[in-house]
């Protein structure tokens, strides 16, 4: 006989984990429903408005830490994204308190980018989504082509110094040495945030190493979407229901 060990049932985070706490909200997923295509995803006027009202709320103790380039969430979520503090590229970059942190771009980026474009050609619905420091390979509309696209970034990772990074329905070569709990620990440092409680949500396996910096911190996690084992001790269904927990916690 075989025993599936399932993941424990995790309760929703009470209201009162917000006060004196610092945020730290994952993009895809969290804030926005996962979509077929990078460029597809739906950031409407009332995810601004939200946006706009935790940074007024919380001031500096709120962030955006994402697997996407800070440009990138500049583009989709547009004037709004300045009034927080921004963790890009999976924490390799930071925006906060009216100054920048970016590493440089390795050169091997354009070429791994140009491999990958060959490959994707032979695969239709296969997508390469240029980032600041990283080149990502989707498969979400050619699920056929995952084992082969797995293959081809881990060795032009290897060859080219870069790390991989596995995602929905994706994988990366991006610049090594940074990963979200990086991100959170950097954040935390900053005045507005010191003395406070981390509090991460995300969605993806990239957010667990969110939960645990924010555990080592004294804070804690909430993992968005379907239970799995996790570093998070609450867990939320889905963007809307984060959505609507924020807007509890500042009524
Ligand atoms: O850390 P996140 O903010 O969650 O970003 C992670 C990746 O999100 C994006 O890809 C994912 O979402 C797409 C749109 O919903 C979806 O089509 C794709 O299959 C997902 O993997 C983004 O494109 C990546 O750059 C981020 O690293």
């Amino acid at each position: 006989m075989s025993l599936t060990r399932l993941p424990p049932e995790l309760p929703p985070p009470p209201e009162a984990l917000l006060q004196s706490s610092s945020l730290f909200l994952d993009f895809d997923g969290t804030l926005v429903e996962i979509a077929a295509t990078p460029d597809a995803v739906l950031v409407d006027a009332g995810l601004r408005d939200l946006l706009a009202a935790l940074a007024r709320h919380y001031g500096p103790r709120v962030a955006i830490v994402s697997g996407r380039s800070i440009a990138q969430l500049d583009a989709l979520i547009g004037p709004v994204a300045r009034m927080l503090a921004i963790s890009g590229s999976h924490g390799s970059e930071h925006r906060f308190d009216g100054g920048e942190e970016k590493p440089l771009r390795p050169r091997s980026l354009d070429a791994v980018e140009a491999r990958m474009r060959d490959a994707a050609a032979r695969h239709p619905g296969a997508l390469v989504e240029p980032k600041s420091f990283g080149v990502a390979l989707h498969y979400r509309l050619a699920p056929g082509f995952e084992g082969e696209a797995r293959t081809l970034v881990e060795a032009l990772a290897a060859a080219s110094g870069l790390a991989v990074q596995a995602g929905k329905m994706m994988v990366e070569a991006r610049i090594p040495g940074s990963d979200k709990g990086v991100a959170v620990t950097r954040l935390m440092q900053r005045a507005g945030m010191a003395g406070t409680k981390p509090v991460f949500l995300g969605d993806d396996l990239t957010d667990e190493a969110g939960f645990e910096a924010a555990r080592a911190l004294g804070g804690t996690g909430i993992l968005v979407g379907n239970p799995r084992p996790t570093a998070a001790a609450y867990r939320l269904d889905n963007p809307a229901a984060v959505r609507s927990w924020l807007a509890g916690g500042m009524a």
